[in-house]
């Protein structure tokens, strides 16, 4: 699926968690007109701060009163950590009614789980965005459990495809995704450190190695995007024989890049699935 539309949305949304991935999150709904900002309300734990800070930036509702929010919302996100999402469900059971459609953003815990700990047979949705929702291009997968109609599938979907682009995926290939797009934002920009750093380590300016970084990821993105050809193939068009990038990709191999990449995805994924299981 990959629509770049975002027509209006109806109802009210709530937000259980107030960090990273809903300021992401909503940044781009409010910046795509998806909704205004005044049928939006967002809790967290504590962290009056917190909620001052997207108050003031946003427009949003806030408010630490977590059954305000769930009594306010047609469609309640629940974004809080793994390691408190039980603690924090279990303390909602029976708030939550059968006619709310539940969308979660949390890693590795399953609906079944989400379902358990709330109490409430409903319509739950497992999701998994990534950062540059804020700007508009979040990869994100989305499963639904038995109780969601199509309707309501179709209502989520339409919710992320305003931050980004939506695949629709079985729950388990849900920690796959985690460990590939959802925490990808996070390798890619450890690469640009890496880049950004060589090149003023070898004496340009800290600035001007910036910014040759992320233009060559940018190019490199949207060559990949716009020709569609394989990544290897277009790795080949840049590397001469005996040139300087078959130089620069001997010293990759040497420390074994790709091994380290498809290690680090896969740990990712098998983390997901970890603490789906730990923290139950
Ligand atoms: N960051 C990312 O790139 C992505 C994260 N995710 C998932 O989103 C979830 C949130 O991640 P992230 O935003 O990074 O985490 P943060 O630590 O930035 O935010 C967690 C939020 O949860 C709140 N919280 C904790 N306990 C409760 C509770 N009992 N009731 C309501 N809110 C509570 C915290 O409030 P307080 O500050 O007051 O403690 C905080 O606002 C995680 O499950 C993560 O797996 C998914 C995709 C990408
Ligand atoms: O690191 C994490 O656990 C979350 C899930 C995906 C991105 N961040």
């Amino acid at each position: 699926m990959n629509t770049q539309a975002a027509c209006s949305i109806e109802g009210q949304i709530g937000f259980l968690g107030a960090g990273s991935i809903v300021e992401a999150m909503l940044s781009g709904i409010l910046k795509k007109g998806l909704l205004s900002s005044d049928r939006i309300y967002v809790t967290n734990r504590s962290n009056s701060e917190r909620l001052e800070h997207l108050a003031g930036t946003y427009g949003v509702n806030t408010t630490h009163d977590k059954f305000e929010v769930i009594s306010a919302s047609d469609i309640l996100i629940l974004a809080m950590k793994p390691k408190d999402s039980g603690e924090a469900l279990k303390e909602l059971r029976g708030a939550v009614h059968e006619g709310q459609l539940v969308i979660s953003v949390i890693a590795g815990v399953s609906t079944t789980l989400i379902g358990e700990w709330l109490g409430v047979n409903c319509p739950i949705i497992r999701t998994m965005p990534n950062t540059s929702s804020a700007v508009g291009l979040s990869a994100t997968g989305i499963a639904a459990n038995h109780s969601v109609t199509e309707e309501q599938l179709q209502l989520a979907t339409h919710l992320f495809e305003a931050i980004g682009t939506v695949y629709s995926v079985t729950e388990e290939e849900l920690d796959i995704v985690t460990g590939l797009s959802g925490s990808g934002p996070a390798y890619v920009y450890y690469l640009v450190e890496a880049m950004m750093g060589a090149g003023a380590t070898a004496g340009l300016d800290r600035e001007m190695a910036r910014q040759l970084t992320l233009q060559t990821v940018l190019g490199a993105a949207h060559m990949l995007m716009d020709t569609r050809e394989d990544p290897a193939i277009l790795r080949k068009k840049v590397t001469s024989p005996g040139g300087t990038t078959q130089a620069g990709m001997e010293v990759l191999e040497s420390y074994r890049f790709q091994e380290a990449v498809t290690s680090a995805i896969l740990r990712a994924s098998e983390r997901s699935r970890e603490m789906g299981a730990e923290y139950r």
